[in-house]
């Protein structure tokens, strides 16, 4: 069975408003919205580090009751803005991602086994981190910290990842690469939910898209239909025009 992650009227005062949603793995689905819309909030929510009323659930299983390593295996989370807690090299940092795997993940800080190290590997080549991979964290341009923690998201190889704006600091060159590092992702069967402000990035690259406001979804569906320019002008109080064709489109402002 597909490893559906499931919300159910999720609801927080003042910030999510009933919110229910199904999301199907081997997609990418984006969230969008205009500031303080709430998608932060339903991330959040979904990845298990924001208590909602409502329910959630991955593949029928309760998530709220799911033990949080089993939950950590499962479900990759990249909050908005991220920082590490501890001023570690790109390596370890990144090696930190396999955590959820270990036997004994107190004991053994370091990635060990040929599937470990495997992951870290292409964590490392997917993000283009192989020339800092020695650097400490606090050496890091806001960039690049941002591909590390991604990074170490996709080296617990979960089967979800849900991203909190992971465009917001990068250069046109990496954003591309990171979400077709996503897309790749996503071929091979992983869930991916992003919260994206581009709306360009949203249109062109995303399955799926919801529109937030006020903390409810305003619509959900096709890039196109769910960002058509009438839902623009309504939520963001924006008029564009989409110009160029499918798949490389840009909004005209
Ligand atoms: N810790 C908090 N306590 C109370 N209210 C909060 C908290 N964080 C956010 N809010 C409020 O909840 C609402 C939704 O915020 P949220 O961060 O989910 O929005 P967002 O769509 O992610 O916004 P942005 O695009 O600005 O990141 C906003 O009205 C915000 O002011």
């Amino acid at each position: 069975m597909a490893m559906m992650l499931c919300a159910r009227n999720l609801t927080l005062a003042g910030r999510l408003d009933d919110v229910s949603l199904d999301l199907s793995p081997g997609r990418v689905t984006a969230i969008c919205g205009p500031n303080g819309a709430g998608k932060s909030s339903l991330v959040s929510a979904m990845a298990g580090v924001l208590p909602v009323a409502g329910a959630l659930s991955l593949d029928g299983h309760d998530l709220p009751a799911m033990q949080p390593r089993e939950r950590a295996r499962l479900l990759g989370y990249l909050p908005q803005g991220g920082e590490a807690a501890w001023d570690v090299c790109v390596r370890t940092l990144i090696e930190l991602g396999r955590l959820p795997w270990q036997a004994a993940p107190l004991h053994r800080a370091h990635a060990d086994g040929a599937q470990d190290r495997e992951a870290v590997t292409q964590a490392i080549a997917a993000m283009d981190l192989d020339h800092l991979i020695d650097r400490p964290l606090s050496r890091l341009s806001g960039g690049e910290r941002a591909r590390a923690l991604l990074a170490r998201v996709l080296a617990g190889r979960p089967r979800w990842v849900l991203a909190d704006e992971p465009l917001a600091s990068l250069d046109l060159g990496h954003g591309l690469r990171l979400l077709t590092a996503l897309r790749q992702q996503a071929v091979q069967g992983v869930g991916v939910c992003l919260v994206l402000h581009d709306l360009g990035m949203a249109m062109n690259h995303a399955d799926r898209v919801v529109v937030m406001d006020r903390g409810r979804v305003v619509t959900d569906g096709a890039p196109g239909d769910a960002l058509s320019e009438d839902v623009i002008a309504q939520v963001w109080g924006v008029t564009g025009r989409w110009l160029g064709p499918e798949g490389a489109r840009a909004l005209s402002l």
